[in-house]
């Protein structure tokens, strides 16, 4: 990408985007282009065909989409599938009648069937079903790797897939329901030491195992893979490494100081078993993440604090 290209990121007050944003800024790019979703509903065909019209953007970063953990994309099912189906056909079809360069489409470590066998490797999509409570998303998702290779297949458009595993970070979304189970922790563990709590009701059995990345590490990744990686299909962005939610939880209490007991709310749903990715693809090109687990949570941990008491001063 050259310095003085037109950059969109769709999505860049997001978690991820944000962090691209950072990367790109911190790059030296300067002409970025954006737009938050009050003044572009990327889910509207018209809006979007006449954003891309306007604009021309020379390279997209298709980050924008309806998010959430476990239970919103259980509970929000019909949401999942139609915003995410509207958003990306939307921004790859009109990035494609416009001449956009290179595309990048990002999707999620649970395109891949529930039982797959571990680590994940890229060539196990479409070989099996998917996790029930995920299922609307991970169809989206799995669309939107389809249209860059048919878009690539029939016009040769050069839009590539990445596959992230669980990620969390800076500008994460901490809603106690609908937030993913990282964020979700450093609440809870936060405000049962601040209420002095007995205890911590963490959802499902605890034996789930998920992989962490942090987002600032996934911005490299993905600026790094825009710039050297042109191929068809998907490839998986990890750290190659898992922990049991129950493990998560005891390093989130351990960091937020908490000193209470530990339950588990079995009711709530446990979702995957395991989604540990095989990052073979992803270090043969070159890129490996820096930021370890529990430095992460630390920095998120900081980041927390740091709204969380704006937010009450206010
Ligand atoms: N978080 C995670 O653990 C993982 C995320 N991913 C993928 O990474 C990408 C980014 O996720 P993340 O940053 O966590 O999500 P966030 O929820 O933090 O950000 C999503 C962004 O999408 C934008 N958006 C949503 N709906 C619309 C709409 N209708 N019109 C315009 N903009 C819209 C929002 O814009 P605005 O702020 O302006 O409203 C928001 O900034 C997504 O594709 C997600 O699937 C993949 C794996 C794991
Ligand atoms: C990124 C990924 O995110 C989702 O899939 P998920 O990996 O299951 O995500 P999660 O972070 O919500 O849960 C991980 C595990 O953690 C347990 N858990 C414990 N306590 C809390 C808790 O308090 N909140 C949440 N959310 N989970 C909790 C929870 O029961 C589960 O066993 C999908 O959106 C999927 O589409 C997707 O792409």
């Amino acid at each position: 990408m050259e310095k003085n290209a037109k950059i969109y990121i769709a999505g860049h007050r997001g978690m991820v985007g944000s962090a691209i944003y950072r990367k790109l800024e911190k790059e030296g790019y300067h002409n970025i282009l954006t737009r938050v979703s009050s003044e572009l509903d990327l889910r509207d065909q018209k809006a979007v065909a006449d954003f891309f019209e306007q604009e021309k953007p020379d390279y997209v970063f298709l980050a924008a989409a309806k998010v959430g953990g476990i239970v919103a994309n259980n509970t929000y099912r019909a949401e999942f599938l139609y915003d995410n189906l509207q958003i990306q056909n939307n921004i790859i079809n009109s990035a494609y009648v416009n001449g956009v360069k290179k595309l990048m489409f990002l999707g999620s470590s649970c395109i891949y069937p529930k039982m797959a066998p571990q680590p994940l490797k890229e060539d196990y999509l479409l070989t099996g079903t998917l996790e029930e409570t995920n299922e609307p998303y991970a169809i989206a998702k799995i669309a939107g790797i389809k249209m860059c290779d048919a878009y690539r297949d029939q016009f040769g458009c050069n839009y590539i897939s990445v596959m992230p595993t669980n990620l969390y970070g800076y500008n994460d979304n901490y809603h106690p329901q609908n937030s993913h189970v990282l964020p979700a922790l450093i609440r809870r563990f936060h405000e049962a030491k601040e209420n002095s709590a007995a205890d911590v009701t963490i959802w499902g059995t605890g034996s789930p195992k998920r992989e962490f990345l942090f987002a600032d590490d996934l911005a490299e990744a993905c600026f790094y893979l825009m710039q050297n990686y042109d191929e068809k299909g998907l490839v998986n962005i990890g750290t190659g490494e898992d922990i049991s939610i129950k493990d998560l939880a005891l390093l989130v209490k351990k960091i937020v100081g908490y000193e209470g007991e530990i339950k588990f709310d079995t009711s709530k749903p446990d979702g995957t078993p395991r989604k540990l990715m095989d990052v073979t693809k992803l270090h043969s090109k070159g890129w490996k993440h820096t930021i370890e687990l529990e430095q992460g949570i630390v920095l998120a941990y900081q980041d927390f604090l740091t709204k969380w008491q704006t937010a009450s001063a206010n």
